[in-house]
């Protein structure tokens, strides 16, 4: 049998080639390539071993013809299109765990250093200026901490903060009342945070609802004298709106590990004297980048030689002998999943999933898996079908799988129902033949749809006109409807449509919809 090839594309620490060769690969080590080098290159590999420079779009992975396994030595993958390596059949993975504690040792570092302005004062005194008078610092003791983000990093943060005798308040919408406790933080709402924090420190993925949490809008609810620190993504933070800040004097300090565009080359930031920064170092410890290393060298080479999947973001873990039977209502849970914590806002506290028909005689956990990867995806971009039930449990969601043998409507269904602050909500599935998952209830409307790529749910009036003015508005504005489906409660009560479009609908469109007359909920979803 010829050895699987991996290519190692950015710098990673030795043992991860020694690893591969150990376990039966051929490695090559090269990195710091041009887009065009790579994807010259790439056609070559069954394993592309990666940190966050190597960014692997839609044309690296057209060019990948052998690839199989990307393996992200890391957390954060979105510099991988996870949804294209998936059509590819590319099993994308991750180190969840091993190099968190090092990042929120990052933050805990970057916030002293804001409170003390130690760059600032070193590059000073190594000058020869001797600058005492111009450094007057503040204690972090009895300051309230703000996290925004309370994952691994943030209840991390939290515990080491707790140490320098802060009081810590996170928002996290996936954070319930019990795990706060657990962790020694209380739980706010993001306003609340802002308007309390003398800290505010940033700990979750870039995903469209954390994208600018920190804009010009809420970066004006903040406390004066406020100092900010991002060790997460760049894209939380309106970096302009950030640069007035500071110069007004309302933010007294930010610190910054990572930006908008990397490398940042340019920014309105550099060179304010109460900000700092540093070059996307958060995970750059020897212990963390041999956890790290070790770890995708072991999972990539398993999945190459022998297989076996840990820690994959798009693939369940299952054995080859019920693999074809489950592997259309995998993905129907996932978009059950998906769509309920796409819809149903607010602090999840229950999550009921049951199988009716056919579907009882499967297996539950692969099926519980993928819905709740499903969920919890909104909020996480380390979770993974292997991962996510630990997760729900540790955030203290209550899972029940439920069985009914007995066939309802459908020969086979998948119901997945959430307990919300404002009720439970539910939605359900079903297989038509034996391959092809359908949408069949919608929070108790019926309605048929496939959930495909980018939809539009909405919720309106039942009253006619309506399909007439929502057309015309996706068609002004250029949006093609590839499908449409309708579902009502009762005649003249309220109704359902879904639609799927051929792109993502425009925040400007939405608020249009939203203005539609009749109109009650509009909301873009992805599958
Ligand atoms: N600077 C660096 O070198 C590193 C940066 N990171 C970044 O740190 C991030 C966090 O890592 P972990 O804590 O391990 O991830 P995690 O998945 O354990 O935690 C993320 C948290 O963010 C929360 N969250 C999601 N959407 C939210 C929203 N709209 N508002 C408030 N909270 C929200 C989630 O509920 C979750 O608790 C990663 O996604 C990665 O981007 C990770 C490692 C190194
Ligand atoms: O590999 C690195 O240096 C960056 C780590 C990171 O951003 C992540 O793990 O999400």
């Amino acid at each position: 049998m010829t050895k699987p090839k991996v290519l190692i594309s950015d710098k990673m620490d030795p043992n991860a080639a020694r690893i591969f060769e150990e376990r039966g690969c051929d490695v090559d080590v090269i990195t710091g390539e041009t887009p065009e080098e790579l994807k010259a290159r790439i056609g070559e590999y069954d394993g592309l071993a990666i940190r966050s420079s190597t960014t692997v779009t839609q044309e690296i992975l057209d060019a990948a013809t052998n690839l199989k396994v990307i393996g992200r030595a890391g957390i954060g993958v979105d510099n991988v299109d996870i949804p294209y390596a998936s059509g590819k059949g590319v099993v994308v993975m991750n180190t969840p765990f091993g190099n968190s504690i090092t990042t929120a040792e990052h933050a805990i570092a970057m916030m002293m250093a804001l409170a003390r302005q130690i760059p600032q004062a070193d590059a000073r005194t190594q000058k020869g200026e001797w600058p005492k008078k111009d450094f007057m610092g503040i204690e972090v003791t009895g300051k309230t901490l703000g996290l925004i983000g309370a994952g691994n990093i943030g209840s991390i943060v939290a515990s080491r903060a707790l140490g320098l005798k802060m009081k810590v308040i996170a928002f996290d919408p996936f954070l319930t009342e019990e795990r706060a406790v657990e962790i020694g933080v209380e739980k706010v709402d993001l306003d609340t945070l802002l308007a309390r924090a003398d800290f505010i420190t940033l700990h979750t993925p870039l995903t469209d609802e954390t994208r600018n949490i920190l804009s010009a809008e809420n970066l004006a609810k903040t406390k004066q004298g406020v100092r900010i620190v991002n060790c997460a993504r760049g894209g939380l933070i309106d970096e302009a709106a950030l640069a007035e800040k500071l110069e007004s004097g309302h933010v007294a300090g930010a610190a910054l590990d990572v930006f908008q565009t990397e490398p940042a080359k340019e920014s309105p930031l550099f060179g304010l004297p109460n900000f700092i920064c540093t070059p996307h170092l958060g995970a750059s410890t020897t212990e963390a980048q041999v956890n790290v290393a070790l770890q995708v060298a072991e999972q990539m080479a398993d999945y190459l030689v022998n297989g076996g999947v840990t820690n994959a973001l798009n693939m369940p873990s299952l054995s080859a002998e019920e693999a074809p039977k489950l592997r259309p209502y995998m993905g129907l849970a996932e978009n059950l999943g998906s769509l309920v914590g796409q819809l149903a806002h607010g602090n999840l506290t229950r999550i009921s999933i049951e199988r009716e028909g056919a579907a009882a005689g499967l297996s539950g956990k692969p099926i519980e898996g993928a819905v709740l990867a499903g969920l919890m995806r909104q909020y996480s971009d380390t979770v993974n079908m292997v991962n996510a039930p630990y997760l729900a449990k540790e955030r203290g969601l209550d899972i029940r799988s439920i069985r009914h043998e007995k066939e309802g409507v459908y020969n086979t269904l998948l119901r997945v129902t959430v307990g919300t602050e404002d009720g439970d909500r539910s939605v359900a599935g079903t297989l038509f033949g034996a391959e092809a998952p359908r949408l069949v209830e919608i929070f108790g409307v019926r309605i048929e749809a496939e959930l495909e790529g980018h939809m539009l749910y909405i919720v309106n009036e039942d009253a006619p006109g309506f399909i007439g003015r929502i057309g015309s508005l996706l068609g002004d504005n250029g949006i093609n409807i590839g499908t449409f489906h309708l579902g009502r409660r009762t005649s003249g009560g309220e109704a359902v449509l879904l639609l799927s479009v051929d792109q993502a609908i425009p925040a400007d469109v939405v608020k249009k919809a939203c203005a539609l007359q009749g109109v009650k909920v509009v909301k873009p979803l992805s599958f």
